[in-house]
């Protein structure tokens, strides 16, 4: 599949999706190419039948300032006490609705997000579809101040980590941080590789997203949209 392809494939998911929220509702909003074609979708909403949420938060300034260009104002997400929906995409899912995430850097907002919400949404493209976690790596968001240290830990453990980077220099997200990839492929017991980066002191987030995700919007490649619910 080539990437006009695969636009076209996020953009019908997406309109799909822009479907399903309703008016009043407290939404999230999360990052990457897909959501940009659902922020769209969901600013035609507002354009054409004055759709209108009672709070909307989202997890990157690229999408606040998308949103924003839309007319919405985007709330911080600790002043909204839990949000109805979220709404975001995905760099893979598996048969248990568990994925990774953070190929756009942004892990740690979108967790928190989706962890206050009562609903999760993913939009994907059948081609992050997975039996197991596989074919992607593994992003997690470490503190700069331990960060060699748990670079060769995670090197000695077997995990064959590579520094993201942004040009030649290290990638660093939105709270200062730095990203580590884990090429763990395919991921053998997710929740064991959670547990374990989960006691890592100067491990702030990883991408691991389990029993998070409620529903999930599949785009396939013969144009069928699929809806599928946990
Ligand atoms: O987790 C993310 C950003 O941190 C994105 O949701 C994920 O990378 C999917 O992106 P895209 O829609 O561009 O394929």
């Amino acid at each position: 599949m080539d990437k006009k392809q695969q636009d076209e494939l996020k953009n019908k998911a997406a309109i799909r999706a822009a479907e399903l929220v309703e008016p009043g509702m407290k939404l999230g909003v999360g990052t990457g190419s897909t959501i940009a074609f659902f922020i769209d979708a969901l600013g035609k909403r507002k354009k054409e039948e004055g759709l209108d949420l009672e709070a909307i938060v989202t997890t990157s300034s690229r999408s606040k300032k998308q949103l924003e260009k839309w007319g919405f104002t985007v709330n911080e997400l600790a002043e909204v006490d839990q949000l109805d929906l979220t709404i975001d995409g995905a760099d893979r899912v598996d048969v248990n609705f568990d994925g990774i995430k953070g190929g756009g850097g942004a892990l740690t907002m979108e967790k928190n997000v989706a962890a206050n919400s009562e609903k999760v949404l993913w939009i994907v493209d059948e081609s992050k579809l997975v039996d197991r976690l596989s074919g992607f790596p593994l992003p997690v968001e470490i503190l700069p101040i331990s960060c060699e240290q748990n670079f060769r830990r995670f090197r000695n453990d077997g995990l064959n980590p590579s520094w993201r980077m942004d040009g030649n220099k290290r990638f660093v997200t939105h709270y200062g941080n730095y990203i580590v990839d884990l090429n763990v492929d395919p991921i053998p017991i997710p929740r064991g590789l959670d547990d374990y980066l989960d006691k890592v002191v100067g491990v702030v987030e990883t991408g691991l997203f389990l029993d998070m995700c409620d529903e999930v919007i599949i785009a396939r490649s013969d144009g069928e949209i699929e809806d599928r619910e946990k």
